[in-house]
């Protein structure tokens, strides 16, 4: 008998659209307020089912403004930050920006950024510690390429990637991480890893966590899942037991289908 008042979820799951290089400031305030219309005329409950965006760095201020103006319920986030506060580093954005403008989350280590910008479990550990300055929750994404899953070592290279990237922070900070399960072959390419392959590593990466950093982290923590997220495969991902949420690409920038994304607990088939 569980004790749970969300349903299936101990945890309240967390979907997340991050928008990647998409939508000027102008398009993201209207992708913004349409989703927010959507989620409103539907009586989306947020209590239950929480909904954030990481639109690009130059929209956050109009998306700030809006949430304040119209008092949004939606959260968002950056696509990354510096390791740094502040100083010579031409070209990267402080935690400290980001927290002004009332960012709560930031994705920490996509793939695009971990194989387009060389970026190192190392770095992305500094990353995760400069979030947290700043009282920033990181979305630390995690997950193997091709060749890894078809070699089947996954598992332990996924868990690799987090230990790496966890490296130095505490336990009370990783009571309120966000783990994202993405792995490369799956994103953009509609190619979803099956249910069950989402569950597998997403109770991987709680078990890890779990022996890292102690049995209530793995139960406070949110693992959610990313790679080809449709409203059609939402439900039955979602369903998992360690799936705490999803991260959505391409499915994020159309309002009705990721309004249909949050709103999953109306497909699901009650047990
Ligand atoms: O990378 C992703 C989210 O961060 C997934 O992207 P897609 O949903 O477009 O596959």
């Amino acid at each position: 008998m569980t004790t749970s008042t969300n349903g299936k979820f101990n945890r309240k799951p967390l979907i997340a659209g991050n928008w990647k290089m998409n939508m000027d400031h102008v398009q993201g305030i209207t992708l913004l307020q349409k989703l927010a219309w959507t989620l409103a005329d539907a009586e989306h409950d947020y209590g239950r089912v929480e909904v954030a965006v990481f639109p690009p760095f130059t929209d956050l201020r109009g998306v700030q403004t809006l949430t304040m103006a119209d008092d949004l319920k939606v959260r968002y986030g950056a696509q990354d930050l510096s390791a740094h506060d502040s100083g010579a580093y031409t070209g990267e954005i402080s935690g400290q920006f980001l927290s002004r403008l009332g960012c709560e989350y930031v994705l920490v280590g996509h793939s695009e950024r971990r194989a387009l910008h060389g970026e190192s479990n190392d770095l992305l550990a500094t990353k995760v510690a400069a979030a947290y300055r700043y009282s920033i929750t990181p979305v630390l994404c995690v997950g193997e390429g091709l060749e890894i899953r078809q070699a089947g070592t996954h598992v332990e290279y996924t868990l690799e990637q987090l230990r790496g990237s966890l490296a130095g922070i505490t336990k009370e900070q990783a009571e309120t991480l966000v783990v994202a399960y993405e792995p490369v072959w799956a994103i953009g390419t509609g190619e979803v890893a099956g249910p069950e392959d989402a569950q597998e590593l997403c109770a991987a990466i709680r078990n890890e966590l779990s022996s890292l950093f102690g049995i209530d982290v793995a139960s406070k923590v949110r693992v959610l899942y990313g790679g080809s997220v449709k409203a059609g495969n939402a439900a039955a991902i979602l369903a998992q037991r360690d799936v705490d949420g999803v991260l959505v690409g391409g499915a994020a920038l159309d309002a009705a289908e990721f309004a249909n994304i949050v709103r999953f607990e109306h497909h699901l088939v009650t047990d």
